[in-house]
């Protein structure tokens, strides 16, 4: 995936401004940045659901709006909320979505798996934070995506369910899938991810590999984080 020098505006407010970086296929990326920094909307602008003002994105070699149609059965996408209809039941949705793909991955597996056989029957507006949390996710894997999108996956969870989508993750990239994710959970970052981003008022101001950005882990990836993105004091 590539984006390049991207803008998005929403009117006067300048969400993303400039911001650039490269995806390789079959990592797992890490998206970190402050509140509001830019993060969902640059994810939103890959999944084609937001348009640039200006620079461009790539994922699969596609464009993601002129070529929607083609894109969007190879991409997984794991929205901070929503993604499913309010009466819908838990495990009929999952049933569902994988009946849009071809060769989708074993529900009742997957079921198990996120522990959804408890709340399998319960509407989708009375499922629990944390529940939300694992349908949401299964719905993003469920199609066996090239490429997941997911939008903060592990908060709100408990330490098991948190575990259990760290291990999730870790198994779509030994299958050899790409894994984009913000968080703002740093041992998520650190644990998971082979590459991280640190986004900051649209722009990407630090890149590298947990290793290095930690400094063969001397410092904590927070500490780095808390470093790069602190609030610039005036000097007189
Ligand atoms: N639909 C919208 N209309 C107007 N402004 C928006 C909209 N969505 C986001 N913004 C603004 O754009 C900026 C970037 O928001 P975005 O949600 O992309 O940040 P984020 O890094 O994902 O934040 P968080 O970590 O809080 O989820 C924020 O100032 C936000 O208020």
């Amino acid at each position: 995936m590539e984006i390049d020098n991207l803008v998005v505006r929403y009117g006067e407010k300048t969400a993303v401004d400039g911001l650039g970086l490269t995806v390789a296929a079959g990592t797992v990326t890490a998206v970190l940045g402050p509140n509001g920094a830019g993060k969902t909307t640059t994810v939103e602008t890959c999944e084609g659901f937001r348009r640039p003002d200006s620079g461009s994105v790539r994922v699969l070699g596609l464009d993601p709006l002129a070529d929607h149609d083609e894109l969007m059965p190879r991409i997984g996408v794991m929205l901070q909320e929503g993604g499913a209809w309010s009466g819908v039941r838990a495990v009929e949705m999952l049933r569902y979505v994988a009946t849009l793909h071809t060769h989708p991955l074993d529900v009742p597996a997957l079921v198990e798996r996120l522990d959804l056989g408890s709340c399998g029957r319960t509407p989708y507006r009375r499922l629990s934070g944390g529940q939300k949390q694992r349908l949401s996710f299964a719905l993003a894997i469920v199609g066996r995506p090239e490429i997941a999108f997911l939008d903060e996956p592990t908060t709100g969870l408990d330490p098991h369910g948190r575990r259990e989508i760290w291990q999730l993750i870790r198994d779509l990239r030994n299958d050899g899938v790409t894994v984009v994710l913000t968080t703002h959970a740093m041992d998520e970052a650190e644990q998971l991810s082979d590459q991280v981003h640190v986004v900051s008022a649209g722009k990407v101001i630090a890149s590298g590999t947990p290793d290095s950005l930690t400094e063969h882990h001397t410092k904590s990836l927070e500490d780095v984080f808390l470093e790069l993105t602190a609030p610039k004091r005036e000097t007189r």
